[in-house]
């Protein structure tokens, strides 16, 4: 079994007048994870929980294999490092050196050299407070910062949030050069498809404060397709639909073409090639459409799923 970094046993939390939880969840180490779900599904208390920054009412969570409900010791938080949805206040009235001076001596890992390089590689103004950056310039700020301490666990909360196509890009490459480097993870909240396409490896759904369960990215992103087909009418149609059980949203153009959806393509090809029925074009789903799809309970092939194999 692959060793985890982070493990979430039946923990609940409750939130004004709704509970994130009971969550269950194993993070492999050495990948990166991406965190996806609609606002407000629980993402950031997840991920505030995995720092006890909050604290779960009810359930256990193990970092790299223990529980610290004494709270988490120092020598493991230096090994783990955040970008919060909102940068803290506290370092506002600092330059952005002043603030590495400072995290530097609190992370026995922290490389100057390889901040600089994030810094210059990112644009980084130098000469202004941390507080007076645009939104984007701090954002850039808080990965360079996040890298430089070399951390194990790295929790990414929207890192890309105000981030500029060019700022994004390199964000992307300093993660990946990270991971190629290190024996780290990563989880990282997005809402941003190419982010996930690009990065991660696993992904884990949230919807309405529960967790929907972790797929394989190469996986997932085959996992639907949208099929055309030819046929005479709405009655053929709907022959054809009860003919390909598991197909989803038939519909048809006043020119004989109909479309449905399928998680098994290649067995539904060969079907409507038996039936005599011309696929016209198909087209595998995006990834939003996907997670459209896991949500309204059409759930892909989970990573513990492959577990009982
Ligand atoms: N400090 C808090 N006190 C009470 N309720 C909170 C607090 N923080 C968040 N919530 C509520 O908990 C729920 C989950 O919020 P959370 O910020 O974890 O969601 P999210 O998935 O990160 O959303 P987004 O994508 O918008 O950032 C929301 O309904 C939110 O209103």
């Amino acid at each position: 079994m692959a060793q985890l970094a982070i493990e979430l046993r039946n923990v609940s939390k409750k939130r004004r007048n709704k509970t994130i939880g009971p969550l269950n969840l194993g993070l492999p180490k050495g990948h990166i994870i991406a965190l996806v779900g609609q606002n407000g599904s629980g993402k950031s208390t997840l991920l505030q929980m995995l720092l006890q920054l909050t604290h779960p009412e009810e359930g256990e969570i193990l970092w790299f294999d223990k529980a610290h409900s004494e709270g988490i010791p120092i020598e493991v938080r230096q090994t783990m490092a955040y970008v919060p949805e909102n940068s803290l206040t506290e370092e506002n009235h600092w330059s952005a050196e002043e603030a590495a001076a400072f995290r530097s001596l609190w992370y026995p890992q922290w490389d100057q050299p390889y901040f600089q390089e994030l810094m210059h590689t990112f644009e980084v103004p130098r000469n202004i407070k941390l507080g007076k950056m645009s939104k984007g310039e701090r954002r850039k700020f808080e990965i360079a910062a996040t890298l430089a301490a070399k951390p194990q666990l790295l929790l990414l909360d929207e890192p890309s949030s105000g981030l500029d196509p060019f700022a994004w890009k390199a964000m992307i490459e300093a993660l990946r050069k990270y991971m190629d480097q290190h024996d780290a993870t990563i989880l990282i909240s997005t809402h941003i498809v190419d982010e996930v396409r690009r990065l991660a490896d696993y992904i884990v759904l949230m919807h309405k404060g529960q967790l929907l369960g972790m797929a394989d990215k190469d996986s997932l992103f085959g996992a639907w397709s949208e099929v055309w087909v030819n046929v005479a009418d709405q009655e053929e149609l709907a022959e054809l639909a009860t003919e390909l059980p598991g197909t989803l949203n038939h519909t048809m153009d006043g020119k004989g073409v109909a479309s449905f959806v399928t998680g098994q393509f290649e067995q539904i090809e060969k079907r409507l090639h038996h039936m005599g029925v011309k696929v016209v074009k198909s087209r595998v789903l995006e990834l939003d459409e996907i997670l459209g799809l896991w949500t309204q309970g059409y759930r892909p092939i989970l990573v513990d799923d492959k577990k009982g194999d």
